[in-house]
This record gives C-alpha cells, structure tokens and sequence, in this order.
C-alpha cells in the first residue's frame, strides 16, 4: 500500500467519499478561515506569505465534475508545505493554478499581497517552478541553462557565473555541465530542473515531485539544501511520493482528495490522529517450519483481540495492533509470557509503527 492509498483510507473513512463537503473538518476550516481574514485586496507586505484562497478548476466545457473543488491555504515564510494526493486528487492541477499555468475557474492567490489575476507579472516573479514533467531546452547544456534562468530572475552580471557554479554542485552536475541536456538521464534533468527553480533564491519555489528518479546521495544533498534555503526564510510547497521526504522537508502536509483538502497538520499532527497503534516483530526458531508459524500465530491472536498481520515468512513475523489503547506492560507482559510458554519465539521487539511502516508495509 502506497503512501497516498494509506492517507486515501485513512481519510476517506473519516470524512466518507471525494464529494463530501469538507464542512466540519476542523483541520481545514481553520485554515480557511484564517486565509480570508488575512486576504485583504492589494495589501502588499514585505514578508512572501502565500495566501491560497477558494481555486476552483474545471477543464473543458463538457458537464466534468471540478479537478479542483476550492481550495485554500497559506504558506508562510521560511515553511514547507507539502501537497499530497493519490493520482488524479488535483495536486498537478492546484500546482498549475498557483504558477499561473493555467487559469483558475475561481479563486485567487496572492503572494506578499500580489495577487495572482490582477497584478500577475509581480506576483510570477515571486516564484520558482519546477514542474512534474521535465520541460528543459534540450541543446542547451545545464551551464547555459541556469545562466539564462539566473539572468531572468535578476541575478546580477557580476554574481551569475558563482551563482551557476553552486548550484552545479549543489546539484552534482558538475561532470555533465557542458553537456547538453537532452542527453542526461531522467535523474539528473529533475536535478537540472530543481536547480532552474531555484536559482535566484525566489521567495517561494514549487517543486512537484522533484526528486523522482533522483540518486540518494543527491536527494539528500538536495534535501540539506532546502533545508538551509527554508532556514533563511524561503517558502517550499512540494509534492512528494516519499514519506521520508515528506518528514525530511515538510512543516506541514494537506491531503487532497477528490479535487479538495480535507485535512493539514505537521506530521506529528496527522501521525497522532491517523494513527495505528504499535508494531509487534517476532523472530521464531529455527526449522519449526510451517507448523511453527501456525502456532506462534494462534497464540499471537488469542492474546490480541486487535492485531493485524503485516508479513510472515519462515522465522519471521510482523504484526500490528491497532488497538491504541493496548498498554505496552500488557504488550511487553503478553509477549514475555508467549516466549517463555511457546518456546518457539526467540525474540521480538516492540514499537510504535512509524509514518512510514504503516504506509509502506
Ligand atoms: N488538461 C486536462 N484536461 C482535462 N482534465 C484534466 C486535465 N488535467 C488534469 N485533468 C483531470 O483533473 C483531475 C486532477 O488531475 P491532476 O493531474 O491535477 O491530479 P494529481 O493529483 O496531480 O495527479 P498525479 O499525481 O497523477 O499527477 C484528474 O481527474 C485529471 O484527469
């Protein structure tokens, strides 16, 4: 189970189908509420808040039901706010509004207090983009590239050649920085990309899924650079189908379902409401065979009346207990009894289910 059907779940069985109107979703209507308070008409302000107020997006002309059913949000500075969904929620969607991609059927955004319709070359210039599929000059090399991203964003003649320079670190492109990058592989054009919407330090970057297909070591190169760029009071909205770059990078995560948000919180906030219980890992003996797993699994279960298997095979078995209110002394009790009892455990360990085991495993 991915990420997003994980969130999916626990969401829909909370707030019912994408139709539902978020009306007393709490976690939302907040926010709302604080959007319109602070979106007054032409208030420009010094500091890059984004302030996302009821976008609507329907496609075509054909009776369609709306991509994008109202949303809104804000972003305030030096934050990451990441935007999940399972495919097809109107991340990509929300994304293009925000940019100034396409034209939002509703709704407005503002920038620092310029507005997304009525002064969109000032609030445009606030930002940086990096879009879900690559859109790159494929004869250029990445040097030339940001040199000409860096130009347009106003990065002075004198500072462009140290400005590209790192980011080509940054990055790790400094073997391929005159090569054209129609040649690159898919992992180093999102590098290439990530460091176009970057360059020039906007004061709001969005980056849709911009390590995908990127290696490790530059994923956590870029991460730690996004991390000093937030430090220094840059604003990220992000996509992401990794969790452990959603906890890595993001103050706080909306999930959209169905063209809405039905729910935003830091991850320690959604972790707590969403969450599962704790994780039971059992580490059998040896050459007992399939009888042993049997066994150790009716015990397992006439000892928990809530626990779900998550994995078994030969020695091995992966439990959670989805009870919340199971104590861990009834936990580390239950199990110390089992291993002295059964003589088939030979070890097992206790924890919370992490964000992460429960949407991955
Ligand atoms: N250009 C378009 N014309 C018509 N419908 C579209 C268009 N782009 C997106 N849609 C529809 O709008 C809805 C939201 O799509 P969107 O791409 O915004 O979702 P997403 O959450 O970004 O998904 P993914 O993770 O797959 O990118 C989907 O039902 C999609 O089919």
């Amino acid at each position: 189970m991915g990420l997003f059907e994980w969130l999916w779940e626990k969401v829909m069985s909370r707030f019912g189908s994408g139709d539902t109107a978020v009306t007393g979703n709490d976690d939302v209507d907040g926010e709302v509420r604080r959007v319109g308070e602070n979106f007054k008409e032409g208030a420009q302000s010094a500091t890059p808040d984004l302030l996302v107020n009821n976008l609507k997006k329907k496609y075509g002309i054909l009776p369609k039901p709306l991509a994008v059913k109202g949303v809104s949000f804000q972003v305030k500075p030096g934050e990451c706010f990441g935007l999940l969904g399972v495919n097809g929620a109107g991340k990509t969607t929300t994304f293009k509004m925000l940019t100034g991609a396409v034209v939002p059927t509703h709704g407005v955004a503002s920038i620092a207090g310029y507005r997304s319709d009525k002064q969109r070359s000032q609030y445009l210039s606030q930002i940086g983009y990096c879009p879900q599929h690559d859109a790159l000059i494929e004869s250029l090399t990445a040097n030339e590239v940001l040199k000409m991203y860096g130009s347009l964003r106003g990065v002075p003649k004198i500072q462009l050649n140290s400005e590209v320079e790192r980011w080509i670190n940054m990055m790790g492109l400094r073997e391929y920085r005159n090569k054209k990058c129609g040649m690159y592989s898919g992992g180093n054009k999102r590098k290439l990309m990530t460091a176009m919407a970057l360059i020039g330090n906007p004061p709001l970057v969005f980056l849709d899924e911009p390590t995908s297909g990127v290696d490790p070591l530059s994923r956590r190169n870029l991460w730690n650079s996004l991390i000093m760029l937030q430090k220094m009071g840059q604003s990220i909205v992000l996509t992401s189908h990794s969790m452990e770059e959603c906890e890595a990078l993001c103050n706080r995560l909306g999930i959209m379902v169905g063209g809405q948000l039905m729910c935003m919180g830091n991850i320690p906030y959604l972790k707590n409401k969403y969450k599962q219980g704790s994780t039971i890992k059992i580490k059998l003996r040896a050459g007992g065979g399939e009888e042993t797993i049997e066994k150790a699994k009716e015990k397992m279960e006439s000892a928990f009346s809530t626990i779900i298997l998550k994995d078994a095979h030969e020695t091995f078995l992966h439990y959670q207990v989805t009870d919340r209110n199971v104590s861990w002394g009834y936990m580390f009790e239950t199990m110390e009894t089992l291993k002295k009892e059964s003589e088939i455990i030979e070890d097992y360990t206790i924890s919370e289910t992490t964000l992460e085991e429960e949407v991955f495993h």
